[in-house]
């Protein structure tokens, strides 16, 4: 794997590896920090610009005990130099630094004030240069007081790497945190960027270049990144010249109830615009008629038990399965289940379908112990966070962990690609791969758009895609064509967007 040619994600620690390596390699941490304080003034230079007074603005720097207090005086001395007021407000006394932050101190020419005499309201730009990848607890007492205070006030903020308070490793808020307008970072983006609550407190992030070569990726080999086609186009399949509607797979959706059949034919909808050849609805008999009078390329199989299941199984042709959106919770559930398992069928399992196991998880996890060698995993489970919690509940409790590391461990527990939803969904897989998504829009918060997702998914296992580049491109696609909607969104409009996003995928 080529780790620099994708957007990857670097935990705190891992990006001091970064900067270790780097320093080996004969660049020293005081390059290093002036060419972040660069980048800081830079960003600083562009939000003033917004302000647009055209004359001196008013700027304070908070400047912590630690490296990220040192980005905050190279800023500073860069900023007055261009003319503006500054004043850096420190926590411990500037004697008190050492190493980088010490010489970043002794560069900076202009006034030191103690952290007490900052005043939110008389500034026109914060920049936050307290806390950055070396919080360590969580903030407390004074400090825990000037950021409530200041997030009162609401003035424009700039953070430093991370805004003070946000963990980088699981974007937890540790204690309080600063709401930052936009958030400068160097080199590679952490986890804490896109993982709420800590996404919304950085505002906007701008990843900048300070002279760490991609090539240190080598040796950290991290094992996170932001979801974003190129880590999966090249598995998206497309209809091939000659291809016939058998080459795209047939995606098979189970129908709940008669009074429950919509979810799955949100699902099956979905897959058919997502790129499955072929899609059949199995239903049970009360729920044919209402069915048949939705349905129109997509097509209806009566399936009243694991009798019928099982002669469907028998044609290999049906090769990815959807279980659980408006199918209830029964036995059934866990009967399908397996049949579909064991049978060596991809499977995504939603909604319903996770909850019907909350009580008897282990049987779950023991069907899908390892495939047999050469075999990838089949099963994509898409729980949101109440559903995660049901089948995985000591997990869901652990407070330590962050929302990648909660994923990541349900991974490997149920030998399945987790698919764990919300504004910061995170797709594992159970060799530690995981992607953050980030894109979609609040207007994914309505009923069924979890159901489409599972559609979308069920298509890319039809066609043959590995599960974990099938999911993380089956909810980038979902976020893309809810992007392309904009606002009003009902989930019916969902899949209809999708055309637009694979000439998007196409033409990039
Ligand atoms: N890596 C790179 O490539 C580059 C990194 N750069 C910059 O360095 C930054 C990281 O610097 P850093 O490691 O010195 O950590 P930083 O965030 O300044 O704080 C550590 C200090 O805070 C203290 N402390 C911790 N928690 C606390 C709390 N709750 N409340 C109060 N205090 C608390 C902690 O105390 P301790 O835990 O040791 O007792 C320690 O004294 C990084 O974010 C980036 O801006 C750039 O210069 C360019 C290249
Ligand atoms: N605020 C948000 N921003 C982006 N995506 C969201 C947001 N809220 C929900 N989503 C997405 O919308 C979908 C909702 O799925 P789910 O909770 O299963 O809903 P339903 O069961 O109604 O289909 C998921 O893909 C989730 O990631
Ligand atoms: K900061």
């Amino acid at each position: 794997m080529e780790w620099r040619r994708f957007h990857t994600l670097l935990t705190p620690d891992e990006m001091g590896q970064a900067d270790r390596i780097t320093i080996r390699r004969g660049v020293s941490g005081f390059v290093l920090m002036k060419a972040a304080g660069n980048r800081v003034a830079e960003a600083a230079l562009k939000m003033i610009g917004d302000i647009g007074t055209g004359g001196t603005c008013r700027i304070a720097c908070l400047g912590g005990p630690g490296n990220n207090g040192g980005d905050a005086f190279v800023a500073a001395e860069l900023l007055r130099r261009s003319g503006h007021s500054v004043v850096v407000h420190t926590l411990s006394k500037p004697e008190c630094l050492s190493g980088d932050a010490a010489l970043a101190a002794g560069y900076y020419e202009g006034t030191v004030e103690p952290l007490d005499t900052f005043e939110p309201e008389k500034t026109d730009l914060v920049i936050d240069g307290l806390l950055g990848a070396g919080l360590s607890r969580p903030i407390e007492g004074d400090v825990a007081a000037l950021i409530a205070r200041t997030n009162t006030a609401a003035p424009r903020l700039l953070a430093i790497d991370l805004p003070s308070g946000v963990s980088g490793k699981s974007g937890a808020i540790l204690g309080d945190a600063f709401q930052a307008e936009r958030t400068v970072s160097f080199f590679r983006a952490k986890p804490g960027h896109f993982l709420e609550p800590g996404r919304t407190r950085c505002g906007s992030v701008d990843i900048r270049q300070i002279g760490i070569e991609a090539n240190v990726l080598d040796t950290i080999r991290p094992k996170a990144f932001l979801n974003q086609p190129e880590l999966w186009r090249l598995q998206l399949n497309l209809p091939a010249g000659a291809g016939h509607k058998y080459d795209r797979g047939h995606a098979v959706v189970f129908s709940g109830p008669a009074l429950k059949t919509g979810a799955a034919r949100l699902a099956a909808n979905a897959a058919l615009r997502a790129g499955a050849g072929l899609v059949t609805l199995l239903s049970p008999p009360n729920a044919i008629l209402v069915n048949a009078s939705h349905l129109t390329a997509v097509m209806l199989r009566k399936c009243e038990g694991s009798g019928d299941l099982g002669e469907i199984l028998v044609d290999h042709r049906f090769n990815a399965f959807v279980l659980g959106p408006g199918f209830g919770t029964g036995e059934r559930v866990r009967d399908y289940a397996r049949l579909v398992l064991e049978a060596g069928r991809a499977l995504v399992l939603d909604a319903d379908g996770i909850s019907a196991f909350s009580d008897v998880r282990n049987i779950l996890f023991d069907n899908e112990k390892q495939p047999s060698e050469g075999e990838g995993v089949r099963l994509v489970l898409t729980p949101h966070a109440g559903e995660f919690a049901r089948l995985f509940p000591d997990i869901a409790e652990a407070d330590r962990l962050s929302k990648l590391d909660r994923a990541r461990q349900a991974a490997e527990r149920a030998n399945a690609v987790i698919v764990l939803k919300g504004r910061d969904t995170v797709i594992a897989s159970p060799d530690g791969r995981a992607v953050i998504n980030a894109n979609g829009t609040p207007w994914l918060a309505t009923a069924g758009t979890g159901d489409v997702l599972s559609g979308i998914i069920a298509a890319q296992l039809a066609q043959g895609m590995p599960a974990f580049e099938a999911a993380a491109a089956g909810v980038w696609m979902h976020g893309r064509a809810a992007e392309l909607f904009g606002p009003g969104l009902t989930a019916e409009e969902l899949a209809g967007q999708l055309p637009r996003v694979f000439v998007e995928l196409m033409e990039a």
